[in-house]
């Protein structure tokens, strides 16, 4: 289904600048043709102003290795920065895509043998369930990095006498893996050094950290990506709609100019008629002469004039076709806009409860922290793991289990307020944000929410069951980090599992 809403998307996005490209190539011929010139240079007001709109808007985003532009006309540069938009649109789609021919299954897979192994470093689990539960995880890279971190780990464990070999092919690898990528900014800059330290003689143990790092870097460089491209097309939204008003004064303009020489035509031709009658009753031949020589001049100057108004129309009615290309071409970038908007979103969802996933909740978290960090308001964040959930599992079957996820996800995002936060941090864990909390009694909301999971009437296989959470919850305190709080929830949750369940341990 992504696949195919991607597909579509691409063919949109190839189709709106293939447009643009048509219209930017009619608006210089036109400029040529156009017999209502006002220019002294190259382009007449109203295509002057469009094309140094267009510049603003491009001419920013221009690459380092861009031709020269000043060298060009300019719309063969707007034409250019349209192509390298264009280009590259497709090649952060491309990659986004490349996953889809690839199945999941595999890289779960391979995550399943990893939760087995005993040499995986103590982040291993929590990156793990992002992978598991990461819409943008079927990426092809990202398996293949995941192979890569298996043969890490396998290296560790490795005898001497093969160990050299493997770390080398591992390395070389890896630093084809992190060629092949196009990524910019912070995540190129991380991607360097990971590459520099590659080349150094690196210590074996090492290598699975560095996996870990660069699958971390990959999802993080896809969704940079997938902002980019919402951005861009906000922006040419909004030019299409400044276009569209250019062209709609232009319109009138030419509209008034056009009333006006027909104005003049009837007149001139009012004025003919009037001495021709004249004529027929004046004696004097000499007179006659003269004025029929004007009257001829007279008539070129019209016919003239009416070849002008006849060009003059044509002008009009290709503007008015122009208008409303444009016009459907806003409304193309809005459905396309609204496309990427949709599937962003998708991106912190959790497929399962349709609560946000740890992707939305990494987002959230370090704005309420910067928050915090601002105005001091108490910030609450717990851990909430579910009871014996592989007991679910194994007695009333994996779909029961899902089944009881997606309800628990629901009850308790009723129970929090507007402004509180849930997602799912992975497998039967959630995690909430409670701000603005009274400190002396945070434990309310979350006891409030024990007792609801608690009271969930579930039924499975015709039996009345009961699904019971343990809840580990602290506040932000002063010099606290994400991590630094995060670990202390996740301590907490540890004591209240060690204690017997069913209970909230806040710290
Ligand atoms: N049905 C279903 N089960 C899941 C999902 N994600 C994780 N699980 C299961 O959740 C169970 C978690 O088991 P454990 O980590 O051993 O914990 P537990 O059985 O809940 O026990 P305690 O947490 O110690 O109380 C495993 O059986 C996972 O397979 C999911 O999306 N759907």
């Amino acid at each position: 289904m992504d696949n195919i809403d991607d597909n579509l998307m691409l063919k949109e996005l190839a189709s709106v600048i293939d447009r643009l490209e048509n219209i930017l190539g009619r608006l210089q011929q036109q400029e040529q043709q156009s017999p209502i010139s006002i220019s002294s240079g190259a382009y007449s007001e109203p295509a002057g102003r469009l094309i140094s709109h267009w510049q603003k808007l491009f001419v920013g985003q221009l690459d380092s290795a861009s031709p020269e532009p000043a060298a060009a006309p300019i719309t063969t540069r707007l034409s250019i920065e349209l192509e390298q938009q264009l280009a590259r649109l497709r090649q952060g789609r491309t990659r986004l895509h490349r996953a889809q021919q690839l199945t999941g299954k595999k890289l779960h897979q391979a995550a399943a043998q990893l939760q087995h192994s005993r040499f995986k470093p103590s982040q291993t689990d929590a990156l793990l369930k992002t992978l598991e539960h990461n819409d943008e995880g079927h990426e092809k890279k990202l398996w293949l990095l995941l192979d890569c971190y298996q043969s890490a780990l396998s290296l560790c464990t490795e005898q001497h006498s093969q160990h050299q070999a493997h770390y080398h092919e591992l390395c070389s690898r890896l630093q084809q893996l992190i060629e092949e990528f196009n990524f910019s900014g912070e995540v190129a800059t991380e991607l360097s050094k990971i590459q520099h330290q590659l080349s150094q003689q690196a210590d074996a143990t090492l290598l699975p950290g560095i996996c870990l790092r660069l699958i971390e870097l990959t999802i993080e460089g896809c969704r940079i990506e997938r902002k980019n491209s919402t951005l861009f097309l906000t922006r040419l939204h909004g030019s299409l709609g400044e276009m569209q008003h250019h062209f709609a004064i232009s319109l009138s303009e030419g509209q008034a100019l056009f009333d006006a020489r027909t104005h003049h035509g009837h007149h001139i031709a009012g004025e003919l008629r009037a001495i021709g009658e004249h004529l027929v009753n004046q004696g004097s031949e000499c007179l006659k002469e003269k004025i029929e020589l004007r009257m001829r001049s007279i008539s070129h100057v019209l016919l003239q004039h009416e070849r002008l108004q006849e060009r003059e129309q044509s002008l009009l009615k290709r503007m008015n076709d122009m208008d409303q290309q444009i016009e459907s071409l806003k409304n193309e970038t809005e459905n396309f806009k609204q496309q990427l908007s949709a599937q962003n979103d998708k991106l912190f969802i959790d497929s399962l409860t349709q609560i946000h996933n740890r992707a939305g909740m990494d987002e959230r978290l370090e704005i309420e922290y910067r928050r915090w960090l601002r105005y001091q308001s108490p910030l609450c964040i717990a851990l909430i793991d579910i009871d014996y959930f592989k007991d679910i599992n194994d007695k009333y079957g994996h779909l029961a289990g899902d089944k009881a996820l997606r309800l628990i996800a629901r009850t308790i995002q009723q129970s929090l307020r507007e402004s509180d936060f849930v997602a799912r941090f992975g497998g039967e864990e959630f995690i909430i944000l409670l701000n603005n909390i009274d400190p002396e009694h945070f434990s309310t909301p979350l006891e409030k929410l024990r007792k609801q999971v608690k009271n969930i009437p579930f039924r499975f296989k015709e039996e009345r069951v009961t699904i019971t959470a343990s809840i580990g919850a602290t506040l932000f305190r002063q010099g606290d980090s994400i991590t630094s709080a995060l670990e202390r929830a996740d301590q907490a949750l540890y004591s209240a599992k060690r204690a017997g369940r069913d209970q909230i341990v806040m710290d």
